[in-house]
């Protein structure tokens, strides 16, 4: 469904993004996930064009067999809504706050349908019904203030899911709210994911969160994809050393009995910090930060290799198969 291949997002002098390839098939969900600066949202929102101005795309980015990079502002205004829906961290950024709840939602199946007022008014309190929001008769005559945090994502999944979206963006659509309302919306992001075959692409800065809600996961590092596979495996059995570091400096991220606890904590304790984006070293990006560098991981780029369900690119991995060669071919 989602294909992105030799992306390059550039500002400026500094490549803030450079993947060779990342996929995403229907009904699946993908995790990005990082520390803070890593580029996932940058990833993330030029899938659909709303990286920064001054930006520059490169690459191939092809969606249901169609190339977005290159589409003008108004043909991925289109896509965005009817066939891929986004939602942030705030949801407050998403909604007017001069403007009823009801009519809100209402604007957005009126965007994506001819349906008459009394249908879409229908279609109003069904999908505030699907996203579990209380009383939606009476909710939807509220203003976005009067609501809670919870309840304004809701409102805003609500609209991102009118037009029934064959991919849902999500950047982070929980950091801002507590934990036991972080839980419900992941269970209720699942579970539509689940009843429309929607594919989610999900980033976020917490392992737990990656791993209760996603099926693969992509551990971005300095714009780079250092490790892709599915969740539990790259979170159980790493092979980036970055991906181990992450893992190691936040145990309980990691463990599915302390999710729940973990929801949400930043990934910020592995020591040193990301480098500003002209003071990556050379080779590997991550290898002033790792304990288990060697010289070949100043000298060069490290190469992506397979092993079992994991892509990753460390020149010096947690494991190495039996007979010290790695499966499949270096590329
Ligand atoms: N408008 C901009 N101009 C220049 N650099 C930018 C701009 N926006 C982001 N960056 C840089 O791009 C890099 C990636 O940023 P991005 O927001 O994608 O990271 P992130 O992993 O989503 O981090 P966070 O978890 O903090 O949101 C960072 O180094 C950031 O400073």
């Amino acid at each position: 469904m989602l294909s992105i291949r030799d992306l390059t997002v550039r500002i400026g002098p500094y490549q803030i993004v450079s993947i060779d390839e990342l996929h995403l098939t229907r009904g699946r969900r993908l995790g990005l996930v990082g520390e803070s600066g890593s580029g996932k949202t940058m990833t993330a929102m030029s899938i659909v064009g709303l990286q920064p101005r001054e930006a520059q795309i490169t690459g191939s980015i092809t969606f249901d067999g169609r190339e977005l990079v290159g589409l003008t502002d108004s043909q991925l205004a289109a896509i965005r809504g009817t066939d891929i829906g986004v939602i942030f961290q705030d949801p407050l950024r998403a909604l007017n706050p001069t403007m009823r709840i009801g009519k809100q939602i209402g604007e957005s199946v009126r965007l994506h349908s001819d349906l008459r007022r009394s249908a879409v008014n229908a279609r109003v309190i069904d999908l505030m019904t699907q996203v579990q929001l209380p009383e939606p008769e009476q909710l939807a005559r509220r203003y976005p203030h009067q609501l809670s945090g919870g309840q304004r994502q809701r409102v805003v999944i609500a609209m991102a899911i009118a037009a029934r979206p064959k991919l849902l963006i999500a950047d982070e659509p929980t950091t801002a709210l507590d934990v036991t309302v972080q839980k419900g919306i992941l269970d209720l992001l699942a579970q539509l994911s689940e009843e429309y075959e929607m594919a989610m692409l999900f980033v976020s800065h917490s392992l737990g969160v990656v791993r209760k809600i996603t099926h693969d996961v992509a551990v971005l590092y300095g714009g780079r994809v250092v490790e892709t596979g599915p969740s539990s495996e790259i979170i159980d059995q790493p092979r980036h050393r970055y991906t181990e570091a992450l893992i190691g400096a936040n145990p309980g991220q990691a463990d599915p009995d302390a999710i729940e606890a973990a929801l949400g904590t930043p990934l910020t304790t592995i020591p040193g910090s990301v480098p500003a984006l002209d003071a990556f070293p050379s080779g590997c990006r991550f290898r002033d930060r790792c304990a288990h560098s060697l010289d070949t991981c100043a000298e060069n780029p490290p190469v992506t290799r397979m092993s079992g369900g994991h892509r990753f690119t460390c020149w010096n991995p947690t494991h190495t198969p039996v007979g010290g060669e790695l499966d499949g071919a270096a590329r």
